[in-house]
């Protein structure tokens, strides 16, 4: 029998770089774009998975899976049109290796990612549901909503459904919590350092207000495969981490609408300047992340008050949270929010009526911006006007909004005719 989940990606839409220290918040919303994983036990020889990524050139990747004592053995079968991706590869390792079987059934599995993860091709009919890109997903141009995450997130529960010993219900808290440990744990190792996790977290549970883990959790586990590597992933997984989620939800009447901005900052370099800064001043750096906390919390019970009333508050947050971000970067020499984007925030909050306001997300620059305005199509299609008139239209609003809702199991059905490939059962 086939088995469908889907997973989230995420907008920070308060508290990047405080996000990565324990002591401080963030505020994420997830989204209605989803990661879609569709998987089928196959009767091929024993621990052949292949994974398919159809909406890209040269996207399968096939694995042989075998049982060993350090946790399961994942090598790629070197195809020469295929690259490598990390992400999958790293995500089946993990969950075999947390399972421990002792034979490996094979799989097919195929990776169905909604459009506004990715650029789309102008044109003037909206494109069909995961668009074919015909590129290889390495030209693919994101948006930033947490592909990988969403990616991993999506896989590992798949994963976890199809390949566990006995049955594994998503709908079972403590089974959310192994989903997120483990997808936390798979996506640290496949980017190769402990972030602080909100895009998985969002992933698993949805919007929330997010506190991030110990990085020592992950941080001592042994690299994959090595002595010790299984069990103790397994006991990492099984144990309660001191995270924190707190459920959020948007107030009724307001929706979060995404800018994805055509050009891009290097986030990286980003926080490790920020970072830098934070340590080398750090009387003025711990002043500044306390007064961005306390606007952030702010914002965060006005959301919570759930009032109609409440928009001319919110207004002034947005505002008073973005002016201590400038004040961040000012500090730091960094731009969080460049003088492009406060011209453009400023122009869209005053302009179009509606708009309550809008931020840089996560860690700002010049990828993206997010939106709160009143949730109707009036508003919506004022917005769309006004980006599409500046600055050559450089600025695209992207279908999504936000969704309370993290990994969820999917009707199988609700896939059919979006590929050969796809051998539903
Ligand atoms: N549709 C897909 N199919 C297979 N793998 C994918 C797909 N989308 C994303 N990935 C994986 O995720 C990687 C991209 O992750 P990366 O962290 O660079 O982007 P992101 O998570 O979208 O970024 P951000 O956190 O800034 O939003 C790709 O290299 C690939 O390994
Ligand atoms: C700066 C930071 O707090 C947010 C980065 O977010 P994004 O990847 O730009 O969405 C880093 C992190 O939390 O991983």
């Amino acid at each position: 029998m086939s088995i469908a989940v889907s997973a989230p990606g995420k907008v920070l839409l308060a508290g990047g770089y405080l996000v990565l220290d324990k002591n401080y918040s963030g505020l994420v919303f997830g989204l209605t774009a989803r990661i879609h994983t569709i998987s089928t036990i196959s009767a091929s020889e024993a621990g052949t998975i292949v994974v398919r990524s159809p909406q890209f050139s040269n996207a399968t990747w096939t694995y042989t899976a075998s049982p060993s004592k350090n946790g399961a053995s994942v090598e790629q079968v070197t195809d020469k049109d295929s690259s490598d991706n990390t992400f999958i590869e790293t995500a089946i390792r993990y969950v075999l290796s947390y399972l421990s079987l002792s034979k490996i059934p094979s799989s097919e599995i195929a990776i169905l990612a909604d459009n506004d993860y990715y650029s789309q091709p102008a044109s003037t009919t909206p494109p069909q549901r995961f668009n074919n890109l015909n590129v290889p997903l390495s030209a693919a141009h994101k948006t930033g909503l947490g592909s990988s995450a969403a990616l991993v997130t999506s896989l590992t529960a798949c994963l976890l459904q199809m390949y566990s010993p006995t049955p594994f219900q998503l709908s079972v808290s403590s089974n959310l919590t192994k989903i997120h440990n483990l997808s936390q744990a798979a996506h640290c190792a496949a980017q190769g350092k402990v972030g602080s996790g909100f895009d998985v977290a969002a992933a698993v549970f949805g919007s929330c207000v997010y506190r991030r883990f110990s990085p020592s959790i992950l941080q001592s586990l042994p690299e994959a495969n090595t002595v010790g590597f299984s069990q103790e992933l397994r006991e990492a997984v099984d144990r309660n981490w001191d995270m924190g989620i707190e459920k959020t939800e948007i107030p009724k009447g307001m929706r979060v609408i995404m800018g994805d901005v055509d050009c891009g900052s290097s986030t990286p370099g980003m926080v490790k300047k920020v970072l830098t800064w934070r340590e080398s001043e750090k009387e003025a750096a711990g002043e500044q992340w306390d007064e961005l906390e306390r606007v952030n919390r702010k914002l965060i019970s006005l959301l919570a008050q759930l009032s109609e009333g409440s928009h001319d508050s919110v207004r002034r947050q947005i505002l008073d949270i973005r002016k201590n971000l400038r004040a961040m970067g000012g500090a730091a020499d960094v731009p969080i929010e460049p003088e492009e984007q406060t011209k453009l925030l400023d122009a869209v909050s005053t302009d179009v009526p509606g708009v309550l306001g809008g931020v840089v997300p996560g860690a700002g620059g010049y990828d993206a911006v997010a939106f709160i305005i009143k949730d109707d199509e009036e508003t919506v299609t004022a917005l769309k006007e006004f980006l599409a008139k500046w600055d050559h239209g450089k600025v695209k609003a992207l279908e999504t909004r936000e969704e309370q809702e993290g990994v969820r199991v999917e009707q199988v059905k609700q896939y059919e005719g979006f590929g050969s490939y796809l051998k539903l059962t």
